[in-house]
C-alpha cells in the first residue's frame, strides 16, 4: 500500500453534509497535504463531471456512488461512508478498480438504537397523529388510545450491533425481546436475556417486529406476504434499517386489511420518498431517515472516517474496510511486518516466469499460521501481479484479479516452518513451469529469502538480485564475476546452492546496479550458466 507524505496533494471531496467537528482531523492535518472540497446535493452526472482528480470520496447515505462514478475516478483509492450501511455504494465496482471502501460501524448505533425506541412507542401511542391533530385545533383524546408496551413481545430481526441496544433499551421498558441473528448463539441470547428464535417464530409470536439488518440480496423482502400472514392481528412493524427488507408493497397491502396495526417507519426502497403510497396511510409513521442524525452520531461517523483516511495515508492500513478482509487491532501489529515480506516473494516469483501462473499455492509454517493469513495472500497476489498490473493491483482488489484471470489460490497452514518462527512458501504452477520461493523474518534482521526452488539461501529481498542456475562446475562462479567486472556491475553479495555435486546449482547474487537485458545475455553466453535472470524488489 502507499503511504503519503507533504509531497502531494490529496484531494478529499465531501458529497454529503458531514459534521464540521467530526472532520476537524482532516482540517488540522499537518503532515498530509489534503485539499478538502465541499460539495454536496450533487446529481449523479454532476459528481462524474467533478470526480476525475479526487483521491478520497466521503459519502453519507444520499449520495450513490455508482459503476459510472467508480469509473469517471480515475485518481480515487478510498471511499469512505461517514456511516454504516454500503448499500449506496458499488462495492463490486470499487473492489475491481482496486478503491478501498471504510465505514464507520461504531458512530451511529446509539442513536438508532434511540430512534428506533422512539418510533416505537410513538407508534404505540400515536403521537405523531395525535400532535398533528391537536396542531389542527383538535382536542381528541378517543380516536388516540394506545397499548402499553411492558409484557408485549418484541421481536428483532438482525441482532447486530443496532439490535442488540434495541433489545437493552426494550427490556428497559419490560418487554419480552425475541432475536433473530444467524450469527446468534445460545449463550449469547442467554446472557442478554432474550429468547433466541428463527424470523418465523418471531412472525408467530411478537406484538412489534423491528429489523436491523443491512440490505443484501437475502435480506431483501425478507419481511413479506408469507411473513405477515404468519403474524398477530394487529401487530407493529418498525423499519429504521433499510428499506426493502420489508416489501413495501406487502405492508401497505397487511395494514389495509387490518393485519398490521401501524408501521413506524425511517427508510424506503426508494429515498426521499415524499410522495409515498405508505404515506398516506393513517396508521403510519415515518421520519425521513433519521436513524443517525444527531449532532453525536454525526461527529462520532465523521471523525472515524477522517481518521481512517489519515490512517490510510500514513500507514497503508486502514480500521475500518468494508471490502478488504478486516484485521483485529492486535493482530495487525504481529502480521503488518508480514505483508512486504509476502508482497516481494509473490514480485520474486513474477520475475523468474514469464508464463501466465495457473495456480498459486501459499503455505504459511510456524507463527504465522496462527493469523488471518488472507491479507498476507492479497500482498503476494499483489506482488505476483505488478509485474503487468503496475499501480493498479492493490491488496483491495489483488484476490479478485488473480481470479478474473483464472488462477487457482489455495492456501495451506502447518505449525511446523523448518526451525524459523515463521515461514511463507509460495509455489507457482504455470503451463510448463512450477517455481517456489520461501522466506522469514528473521528476528532483528528483517526478512529473508531462505528457499529458491529446491536450493537453501539467504538472502535480503531487496534492490537488484540475478538469480543464476548453473551446472556446478569449477570455474562458473568466477566467470559470472570476472564478466559482471567487464560490465561495471558490482557484487555486493552472493549465495550459492546446488542439490548435488556435479548436477544443477543456484547462484543469487545482489548487485549494486540494474542489469539491463544485454548485460544478462552475455551472463548467459558464458560456459556452464543454463538460465540468467534479473529480479528488481
Ligand atoms: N436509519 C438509520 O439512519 C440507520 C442508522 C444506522 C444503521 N442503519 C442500518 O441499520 C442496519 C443495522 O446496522 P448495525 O450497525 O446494527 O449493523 P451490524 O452489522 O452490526 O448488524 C447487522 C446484523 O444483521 C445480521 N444479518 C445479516 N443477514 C441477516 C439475515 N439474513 N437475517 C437476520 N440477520 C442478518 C448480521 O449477522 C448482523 O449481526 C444496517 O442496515 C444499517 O445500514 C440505519
Ligand atoms: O447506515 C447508516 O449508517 C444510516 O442509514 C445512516 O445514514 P446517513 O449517514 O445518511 O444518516
Amino acid at each position: 500500500m502507499t503511504t503519503a507524505t507533504k509531497t502531494r496533494t490529496i484531494n478529499v471531496f465531501i458529497a454529503d453534509p458531514l459534521s464540521e467537528d467530526g472532520i476537524f482531523p482532516l482540517r488540522q492535518e499537518q503532515d498530509l497535504d489534503l485539499n478538502i472540497i465541499v460539495d454536496t446535493g450533487l446529481a449523479p452526472e454532476e459528481l462524474i463531471a467533478k470526480i476525475a482528480n479526487v483521491d478520497v470520496l466521503l459519502v453519507r447515505s444520499q449520495t450513490t456512488v455508482t459503476r459510472e462514478v467508480i469509473e469517471a475516478a480515475k485518481s480515487l483509492k478510498l471511499i469512505g461512508r461517514a456511516g454504516v450501511g454500503v448499500d449506496n455504494i458499488d462495492l463490486a465496482a470499487a473492489t475491481e478498480h482496486g478503491i478501498i471502501v471504510v465505514n464507520a460501524p461504531d458512530g451511529n448505533t446509539n442513536s438508532a438504537a434511540e430512534h428506533t425506541i422512539a418510533m416505537m412507542t410513538s407508534l404505540a401511542r400515536h403521537i405523531p397523529q395525535a400532535f398533528n391533530t391537536l396542531k389542527n385545533g383538535k382536542w381528541d383524546r378517543k380516536s388516540f388510545v394506545g397499548v402499553e408496551l411492558k409484557n408485549k413481545t418484541l421481536g428483532v430481526v438482525g441482532f447486530g450491533r443496532i439490535g442488540v441496544e434495541v433489545a437493552y433499551r426494550a427490556k428497559g421498558q419490560r418487554m419480552n425481546v425475541m432475536a433473530y441473528d444467524p450469527f446468534l448463539t445460545d449463550e449469547r441470547a442467554k446472557e442478554l436475556g432474550v429468547t433466541k428464535a428463527t424470523v418465523e417464530e418471531i412472525c408467530v409470536a411478537a406484538d412489534f417486529i423491528t429489523v436491523h439488518t443491512p440490505l443484501l440480496p437475502e435480506t431483501r423482502n425478507l419481511i413479506n406476504k408469507d411473513k405477515f400472514a404468519m403474524m398477530k392481528d394487529g401487530v407493529r412493524i418498525i423499519n429504521c434499517a433499510r428499506g426493502g427488507i420489508i416489501n413495501e408493497d406487502d405492508l401497505y397491502d397487511a395494514i389495509v386489511a387490518g393485519k398490521v396495526a401501524g408501521a413506524a417507519l425511517d427508510v424506503f426502497v426508494s429515498e426521499p420518498a415524499t410522495d409515498h403510497k405508505l404515506l398516506t396511510l393513517p396508521q403510519v409513521i415515518a421520519t425521513p431517515h433519521l436513524g443517525a442524525s444527531t449532532i453525536e452520531a454525526q461527529e462520532s461517523v465523521a471523525v472515524d472516517v477522517s481518521n481512517d483516511i489519515i490512517k490510510f495515508y500514513k500507514t497503508g492500513t486502514v480500521t475500518n474496510p468494508v471490502n478488504m478482509p478486516s484485521i483485529p487491532k492486535e493482530l495487525l501489529a504481529q502480521v503488518e511486518p508480514f505483508f512486504e515480506l509476502a508482497e516481494k516473494l509473490g514480485s520474486f516469483l513474477s520475475q523468474v516466469t514469464t508464463e501466465p501462473v495457473k495456480e498459486i499455492n501459499l503455505s504459511y509454517a510456524g507463527e504465522v499460521a496462527n493469523y488471518d493469513v488472507r491479507p498476507l495472500t492479497s500482498n503476494a497476489l499483489k506482488g505476483l501481479l505488478s509485474k503487468n498490473h503496475g499501480n493498479h493491483v492493490n491488496d483491495v482488489n489483488a484476490r479478485y484479479l488473480s481470479e478474473r484471470i483464472g488462477m487457482k489460490i489455495n492456501e495451506h497452514k502447518t505449525t511446523t516452518a523448518k526451525g524459523f518462527t515463521s515461514l511463507i512458501t509460495i509455489e507457482i504452477i504455470t503451463a510448463n513451469e512450477t517455481h517456489t520461493v520461501a522466506g522469514t523474518l528473521l528476528n532483528g534482521l528483517g526478512a529473508r529469502i531462505v528457499k529458491v526452488e529446491d536450493y537453501v539461501v539467504d538472502v535480503i529481498p531487496q534492490g537488484h538480485l540475478l538469480y543464476i542456475k548453473n551446472t556446478d562446475k569449477p570455474g562458473a562462479i568466477g566467470r559470472v564475476a570476472t564478466k559482471l567486472a567487464e560490465k561495471e556491475i558490482n557484487i555486493a553479495t552472493m549465495q550459492v546452492g546446488r542439490a548435488q555435486v556435479g548436477g544443477t546449482a543456484v547462484m543469487m547474487l545482489t548487485v549494486d546496479n540494474v542489469v539491463t537485458e544485454e548485460d544478462l545475455v552475455f551472463v548467459a553466453q558464458l560456459e556452464n550458466i543454463d538460465e540468467v535472470k534479473a529480479i528488481n524488489l
